[in-house]
């Protein structure tokens, strides 16, 4: 049986992209069998589209448009309904394993307990321990190498998810040397990109084995 895999995007989906680029070339043990979106506007839902994986917009927005923002009770119900609501969808497709592959929510409590059996993986734009839980790692890797004018060992990895943010298990680590002055933000996200790309097929390459 082939595994299922389930793609949490926010975005571009270029990680998504190299996912199916990898199962095209056969070198992915798993198929793509739901793409979930949190934004309507992401191009990654195109990628899934145009290769005819089945998506799904699950957007918070939706959950919280109708609060005021002092609404603190009610925007802290309403993300908890997000959360499982987001894990009944993603159950219905009873994946072997859940992507976040440039998911840009924290995955709450609610979710991860409604979910609980199945491996979650997501891949962070750093290294083990830096800049965990931010949405700007690369920007600040850069800068703080500018700023410290120093070289910076920065990278990219692919970690479990647990509930403390970018703190579980790395399944795969990319290390990148940033020389400061040498390059600018816009070459250094290139490099990391492209590292990127190869660490999240390898990481499904690790946990689910070699192609099936
Ligand atoms: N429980 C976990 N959830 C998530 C993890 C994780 O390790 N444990 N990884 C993240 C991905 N991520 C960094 O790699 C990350 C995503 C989102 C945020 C964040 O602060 N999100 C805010 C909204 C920010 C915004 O709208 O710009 C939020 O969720 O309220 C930090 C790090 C995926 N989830
Ligand atoms: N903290 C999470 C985070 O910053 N994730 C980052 O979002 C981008 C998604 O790109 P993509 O949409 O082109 O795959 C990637 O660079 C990934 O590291």
């Amino acid at each position: 049986m082939t595994p299922r895999i389930v793609v949490l995007i926010s975005g571009s989906g270029s990680n998504l992209q190299a996912l199916i680029d990898a199962r095209s070339r056969n070198e992915l043990p798993g198929e793509i069998v739901k793409v979930v979106s949190s934004s309507k506007k992401a191009y990654g839902l195109e990628r899934a589209a145009q290769n005819g994986i089945p998506t799904h917009v699950h957007s918070l927005y939706t959950y919280t448009k109708a609060l005021g923002k002092e609404d603190r009770t009610g925007r802290t119900e309403a993300r908890r309904k997000f959360e499982i609501d987001l894990a009944s969808v993603i159950n219905k497709d009873k994946p072997d394993l859940i992507v976040c592959a440039g998911w840009l929510l924290i995955l709450g409590p609610d979710f991860l307990k409604e979910i609980d059996q199945v491996p979650i993986i997501n891949l962070h734009p750093a290294l083990p321990g830096a800049f965990d839980g931010t949405t700007h790692a690369i920007e600040m890797a850069w800068q703080k190498c500018q700023d410290e004018q120093k070289p910076l060992t920065a990278g990219c990895m692919v970690h479990y998810v647990i509930q403390e943010v970018d703190q579980g298990k790395p399944v795969v680590i990319k290390k990148l040397e940033i020389l400061p002055g040498q390059e600018t933000l816009e070459q250094y996200e290139q490099r990391l990109h492209a590292q990127e790309h190869v660490a999240i097929v390898e990481a499904v390459q690790q946990i689910l084995g070699p192609q099936s």
